[in-house]
């Protein structure tokens, strides 16, 4: 459900929540919010609608596990667990995995290898996300009865306005090119690591996560620098709203890819 209180208008997507109306409900809740709240300027290229595949399978779907080719990387996949927006592990996590493209895995493998000589490395929070998680997103938006974990992750804002940026209702994580991460310093023996200070924890919805905020310290803004330049440098695009937000592109105008809903196990 959307509504515009300026301009008077909203429009709500009812299903029976199986896993087909689900998809049509996320492919048009995104295109009604495109058309009639999100700054088309913003994501020209999202205008088409998207396509749900109907790969059931990890390997019909052409995603590796990081852990196939980062053993070691580190990782807490916070929509398996509680401790996230939701509050509650999110549908389609049955597991605590990092599951990507192989091209978008392989590019990260290499820039968690070239951090690792400068004592830092690469913590992952989430990669591929099934659609259906993305619409147990989108119904937690809607519940505007839940407000259980507002002040540790969107003091500022009221739920509609996560809509505008922060959590979107066709995620390029459902394609399994993007990946929400941070940076850990380690000693010299690559162990005791701790995250580097980024100024808000991860999923924190509001401008401080804004990758240029103003209102984060010099130090918090060169942390987050430092995490642009490793992920630049293995071709990953960074979302503005969102210091933790990174899309693996091979080229800027190549064709998005279909939208997974295969369960992360
Ligand atoms: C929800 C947050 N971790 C995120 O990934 N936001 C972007 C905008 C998305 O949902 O794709
Ligand atoms: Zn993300």
């Amino acid at each position: 459900m959307f509504f515009d209180a300026e301009k008077k208008y909203g429009f709500v997507v009812i299903t029976n929540g199986s896993r087909g109306e689900e998809a049509f409900r996320t492919a048009v809740n995104r295109a009604l919010h495109e058309h009639f709240i999100a700054d088309p300027a913003a994501e020209p290229a999202a205008a088409a609608a998207p396509v749900v595949s109907d790969a059931a399978t990890r390997a019909e779907a052409g995603l590796v596990d990081i852990r196939e080719l980062v053993p070691d990387i580190s990782q807490s996949i916070a929509y398996a667990g509680s401790d996230n927006f939701v509050g509650a592990p999110v549908d389609g996590y049955e597991a605590p995995r990092c599951w990507l493209k192989r091209d978008a895995a392989e590019a990260l493998a290499r820039v968690d290898a070239a951090l690792r000589p400068r004592q830092l490395r690469l913590h992952v929070f989430d990669c591929y996300r099934p659609a259906r998680a993305v619409a147990h997103f989108m119904r937690w938006v809607e519940d505007a009865d839940d407000l259980a974990t507002k002040a540790t992750h969107y003091p500022d804002l009221d739920k509609p306005q996560l809509l505008e940026g922060y959590i979107a209702p066709v995620s390029g994580h459902s394609r399994g090119g993007t990946v929400d991460l941070t940076l850990l310093r380690c000693d010299a023996d690559g162990n005791d690591c701790e995250p580097l200070d980024m100024g808000t924890g991860f999923d924190f919805f509001g401008t401080r996560a804004n990758t240029d905020s103003p209102d984060a310290s010099p130090g918090q803004r060169a942390n987050r620098q430092l995490l642009v330049e490793a992920m630049k440098d293995g071709g990953f695009h960074n979302h503005p709203m969102e210091w933790w937000h990174y899309t693996f592109a091979t080229s800027p105008d190549s064709a998005p890819g279909p939208l997974y809903d295969v369960p992360v196990r």
